[in-house]
């Protein structure tokens, strides 16, 4: 397996799979570079599990390509996986050990393991070695599994639903600060989240995925510029939302509607203008808003054709 000089550390190429008759992926297109945190959002049955399982080589491409770290995951599974951290979004830990007999065994399969990091992380989390792991909750198994997924220094750290089950402050300030620093280190964070506002704070870059496929992607702060949430102000009350081509989503009600558009606003203004109105703010939308605008109009375009 060749991975020097390797930038791209997750290439994915016209990933399609099907479950029965239902497209679950739907020609996936990924690239990620190394060093980023990278944010996979979509709601839930979008298909960020089942993406996440062919990065891990758990499910055979059955059309288009799929690359990590410079290798197939499939026919390389010891070269790739022994590379990657991985916390399961169902966090499947064996209930019979206990935390210090799991992070033994664990060390075993990672020559690279760090027992002075496991030890700091275990101490973070507020983790007691002799706890049986049949005895957690579910955001101590959550712990339990990110002192695994990290403790051996993983080029690529893979994580699904991460904040299932975390208590927000250790979602918050842990979880991102982990993130950070694996990032920092020039290492790559791959996770996948329905909670917008939390990919909004560590993400250098975002992937929306709807129905199996990615409707957009890049970098957030990019994604962010080049969306504009618009106020408008009509001089009559509208009685439906005002139709605006190139405006993603319209909210609102009476003479004020907001909007979400991708691109330029020229445009916008002066349909507003055609029906009695204009644009009173200017805005950089969140990412839930690009999201939900996004989503909103290939579901609204669909119905439609
Ligand atoms: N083993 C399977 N057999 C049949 N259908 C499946 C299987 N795994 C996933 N699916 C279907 O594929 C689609 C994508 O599921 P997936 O679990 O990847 O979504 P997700 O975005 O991870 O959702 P969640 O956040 O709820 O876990 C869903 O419609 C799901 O029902």
């Amino acid at each position: 397996m060749t991975t020097e000089g390797v930038d791209g550390v997750i290439e994915v190429s016209g990933l399609s799979r099907r479950f029965g008759r239902s497209l679950a992926l739907d020609g996936v297109q990924l690239d990620v570079p190394r060093g980023l945190v990278f944010g996979l959002v979509g709601e839930n049955g979008a298909g960020k599990t089942t993406l996440i399982k062919h990065l891990l080589g758990l499910y055979r491409a059955q059309t288009g390509t799929v690359r990590v770290l410079g290798g197939d995951p499939v026919t390389q599974p010891v070269e790739v996986l022994s590379r990657i951290g991985y916390l399961s979004e169902d966090r499947d830990l064996p209930d019979w050990m206990r935390i210090s007999e799991l992070l033994n065994y664990l060390r075993a399969f990672y020559p690279t393991w760090d027992v002075a990091l496991a030890d700091r992380l275990r101490n973070d989390f507020d983790l007691d070695p002799q706890a049986r792991i049949k005895s957690l909750s579910q955001g101590q198994r959550a712990r339990v599994g990110l002192v695994g997924a990290l403790a051996f220094r993983p080029d690529l750290l893979v994580l699904d639903e991460p904040s299932t089950g975390l208590d927000p402050i250790v979602r918050r300030d842990i979880l991102a600060a982990i993130i950070r620093t694996i990032a920092e280190e020039g290492r790559t964070v791959f996770f996948s989240s329905h909670l917008l506002d939390e990919v909004e704070r560590v993400a250098d870059s975002v992937a929306l995925i709807d129905r199996g496929r990615i409707v957009l992607s890049g970098p957030l702060d990019e994604i962010k510029r080049s969306h504009r949430r618009l106020t408008l102000r009509f001089d009559e009350s509208q009685p439906q939302p005002p139709a605006l081509a190139g405006t993603v989503v319209c909210d609102g009600f009476g003479r004020d509607w907001t909007a979400v558009c991708p691109g330029p606003i020229e445009a916008v203004a002066m349909q507003a203008a055609g029906l009695g109105g204009r644009i009173v703010e200017d805005q950089t939308p969140s990412l839930d808003e690009i999201f939900v605008a996004q989503v909103g109009s290939r579901r609204h375009a669909s119905v439609e054709g």
